[in-house]
């Protein structure tokens, strides 16, 4: 089954284009999991465990995890999230010369999607796009502030950089596996993206802690696939959910805690719906 396909069925289960970002930051970690063995993963269950009827998948993003108790918490949590029927999407920003890249790709074993940097060129990514059931989502136009000052660069074509890279994706295309990443904080470039690539499926982080558009990310962000019955892409927030329960009343209490990651869950999932 292909990435695109088990998404597409996803979505139709959970009612969802939510991909639930896992970023466990040590520092925001709440005290009910201080004494775990690997804290990284207690907490990640307890999220899991509050919000996966709500998410089309989850995102852990790799940064939180490099390092030698952050690779058994990922794995475990990898685990986890599929024993919920959820997909994971690996966020770690990879591509590198020939050999490097093989062995990066091989993170692929576990995730079912990575996200991949354009930056170094075709053969950096093929060892990713040759596996034809994982999906590999494509730096485009990234989130942050200073996303424009490579990717709205001209080139002497007239074009700006990120609508060559979304043309490029199309190249890369062949076995119907690449996404776009294309942040809500740009929802000008969102649109004119997807004219570029009407069937390509976009991640589009940048909702919630970011203060992106959610009406633009759903209406650019999803497309037609040929692999899926329903319109496919994923619309990401991290902190805004997860730790979510540093806002609520009583968030001294674990279940009050965990249980605002559910409902910021749920709430999004609602609100992204209203534009499907
Ligand atoms: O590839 C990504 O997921 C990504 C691309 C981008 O342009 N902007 C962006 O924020 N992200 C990731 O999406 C997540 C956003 O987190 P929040 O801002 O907490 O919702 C982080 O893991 C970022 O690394």
């Amino acid at each position: 089954m292909s990435f695109f396909e088990t998404l597409a069925d996803r979505i139709e289960t959970a009612d969802s284009v939510v991909s639930v970002g896992l970023d466990p930051d040590p520092s925001r970690l709440p005290e009910f999991v201080a004494d775990a063995d690997l804290p990284r993963w207690a907490f990640n269950r307890r999220i899991i465990d509050a919000t996966h009827e709500h998410a089309a998948c989850y995102k852990p993003n790799a940064a939180f995890y490099e390092d030698a108790d952050g690779w058994r918490a990922l794995r475990e949590t990898i685990a986890y999230a599929h024993g919920k029927g959820v997909p994971v999407l690996l966020d770690a920003k990879r591509a590198d010369i020939g050999n490097t890249t093989r062995r990066y790709a091989e993170a692929l074993d576990e995730a079912d999607a990575i996200t991949v940097n354009p930056y170094m060129g075709r053969d950096s990514l093929q060892p990713f796009l040759d596996r034809a059931d994982k999906g590999v989502f494509v730096l485009c136009r990234t989130s942050n502030p200073g996303g424009s000052d490579l990717q709205d660069l001209e080139l002497a074509s007239g074009e700006p950089l990120y609508e060559r890279v979304a043309a490029l994706a199309d190249v890369w295309n062949g076995n119907a596996n690449v996404g776009l990443v294309v942040g809500a904080t740009a929802p000008e470039e969102l649109a004119q993206i997807r004219e570029i690539v009407p069937r390509i499926p976009f991640l589009v982080p940048g909702v919630g802690a970011q203060g992106g558009d959610a009406e633009a990310a759903v209406e650019h962000g999803l497309a037609e696939h040929p692999d899926a019955a329903v319109d496919v892409g994923l619309v990401n927030s991290s902190r805004g959910i997860i730790f979510a329960g540093e806002e609520s009343s009583r968030p001294a209490e674990e279940a009050t805690y965990f249980g605002a990651a559910g409902d910021s869950a749920k709430r999004l999932k609602k609100r992204l719906n209203q534009y499907r």
